[in-house]
């Protein structure tokens, strides 16, 4: 599908005001549809609701959704944060400010890596306001029972964060999806600038990350307070948050399902853009 909408057409401002956050968020907000798509980004640097999803925001306000992506405290052009508790926490009591700011009583919440950790604590916080979740490399933090954590591509980001530079940057975006020769120098580029805009938002997560090593909790054992249907995607290939963290959702979760995708790393919704979104859009409407 070709892209027609675009980041500076989209781009919106809040202010809210949420239990201990009072805060300018920026969000990009497309279509009109009766029923809102929340998509929520991952925790690289440089990441953004825009950088995450741009593959697609069309797909989903052509089959008739309003979507809605928040940039987190800490990213991109909302306002800075340093995270001494539960990030996922955080972002879910943001969402709740952004949704009640735009009065939407219920949406769908497709989140990546970070952003599932956060659709689930919002979903968990705010049961009564969540249609379906869609949970992409995310979802709980908490150990594997096969793969050394951090993981190695965990351990790349939080280099990447420490020192921002453009070496960095490739050696984290090689492990970050199955076949690196589709990332483009043009991405590399965008990535880089994003994340240099916003010297304050790294040095941030750095002084978050010591604080409080444990920014993304286990949420494993209130899993089974989610009863909404749940879709569950995972790269096979994820060096960033493994496999059986998916499985531990399926378990979890009241009513979830799982797909994995071949030859996929952590980035599913961009690695497997076309597929990803019939699939999605089929999992929401059925
Ligand atoms: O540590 C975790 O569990 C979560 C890690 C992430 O959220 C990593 C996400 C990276 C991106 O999605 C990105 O675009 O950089």
């Amino acid at each position: 599908m070709t892209a027609t909408l675009t980041e500076a057409a989209t781009s919106r401002f809040m202010r809210i005001s949420e239990g201990d956050i009072d805060a300018q968020i920026h969000y990009n907000d497309a279509g009109e549809g009766a029923e809102t798509v929340v998509m929520l980004h991952g925790s690289g640097p440089g990441a953004s609701g825009w950088a995450n999803f741009h593959r697609n925001v069309d797909a989903f306000v052509a089959a008739g959704y309003r979507v809605v992506l928040m940039d987190c405290l800490g990213w991109s052009k909302s306002d800075p944060v340093v995270c001494t508790g539960s990030r996922s926490d955080l972002n879910a009591r943001t969402l709740k400010g952004l949704l009640d700011g735009l009065k939407l009583d219920k949406v769908h919440i497709v989140g990546n890596s970070m952003g599932g950790h956060s659709a689930v604590a919002f979903a968990l916080a705010n049961p009564a306001r969540v249609g379906k979740l869609v949970l992409m490399g995310g979802g709980t933090g908490g150990p594997s029972q096969f793969v050394p954590m951090p993981t190695e591509g965990i351990k790349l980001l939080q280099g990447l964060y420490r020192e921002p530079t453009i070496e960095n940057l490739k050696k984290m975006m090689n492990v970050f999806v199955f076949d690196a020769s589709s990332l483009t120098e043009e991405l590399f580029q965008a990535r880089l600038d994003n994340m240099l805009a916003r010297r304050d938002h790294l040095d941030n997560f750095v002084k978050s990350l010591a604080a409080n090593p444990k920014q993304f909790p286990d949420q494993g054992p209130r899993l089974g307070e989610i009863p909404v249907p749940a879709l569950v995607i995972w790269g096979r290939d994820d060096r960033f948050v493994p496999l059986d963290t998916g499985l531990r959702l399926v378990w979890g979760m009241q009513n979830a399902e799982m797909h994995i995708f071949n030859r996929c790393g952590h980035w599913a919704q961009w690695e497997h853009a076309d597929k990803f979104n019939r699939m999605v859009l089929d999992f929401l409407a059925h």
